[in-house]
């Protein structure tokens, strides 16, 4: 942890739009079996925020809230996924040019019901094999619910990454942003 880097992050609990948050790191319910987060918080900059707001907001029209599985995740955790899982399909090489997570500006999401129904996108959340690519064939309602999911983000400047459904890099130019190593104030 770098303590005397100042913080550009901010909490998306602080904006006024409704979330559901299903935060696996913060539990020893996700591939590294053991809890890397020690609370549940969503930290993205401020501009990600912002856009990640409107696109939940316009789910939240049609019927949909916006799940947040991850956001900004520190550079020492994705040390920590790279030690378990060196394969840069899936986990960002923190020793190459890292993860857009460790930047703020990428979030692991899916979406749900207003009344918290999950949907069916085909494979669950850090499952790291062909079934969650986003050009892996699957039947209909999978399909469709995936083409829910992309169509929104897409409108709102996210972009997919091919191997992980999930995953959501906002912008193109985001490898130019800062790599940050602050840990969470759970206080
Ligand atoms: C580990 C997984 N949830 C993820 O976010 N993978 C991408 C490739 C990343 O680490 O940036
Ligand atoms: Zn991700």
């Amino acid at each position: 942890m770098q303590s005397d880097q100042k913080s550009p992050l901010v909490n998306i609990a602080e904006f006024d739009s409704k979330f559901s948050y299903d935060v696996r790191y913060a539990t020893d319910d996700n591939f590294l079996e053991q809890t890397v987060y020690d609370c549940v918080q969503c930290l993205l900059i401020p501009e990600v925020a912002e856009a990640l707001v409107e696109a939940n907001n316009y789910f939240c029209e049609l019927g949909y809230m916006i799940q947040l599985y991850d956001c900004y995740r520190p550079l020492s955790v994705q040390k920590k996924m790279w030690e378990i899982y060196p394969n840069p399909g899936y986990v960002g090489n923190p020793y190459g040019s890292g993860s857009i997570h460790n930047r703020g500006a990428a979030i692991d999401m899916t979406i749900v019901k207003l009344d918290g129904t999950q949907l069916d996108m085909g494979s669950d959340y850090d499952f790291f094999g062909k079934e969650a690519h986003i050009d892996h064939p699957h039947n209909d309602t999978i399909t469709a619910n995936r083409k829910q999911l992309w169509s929104v983000m897409k409108k709102f400047g996210f972009s997919p990454i091919r191997t992980e459904w999930w995953h959501f890099n906002y912008d193109a130019k985001n490898y130019g942003l800062k790599v940050l190593d602050i840990d969470f104030d759970c206080e």
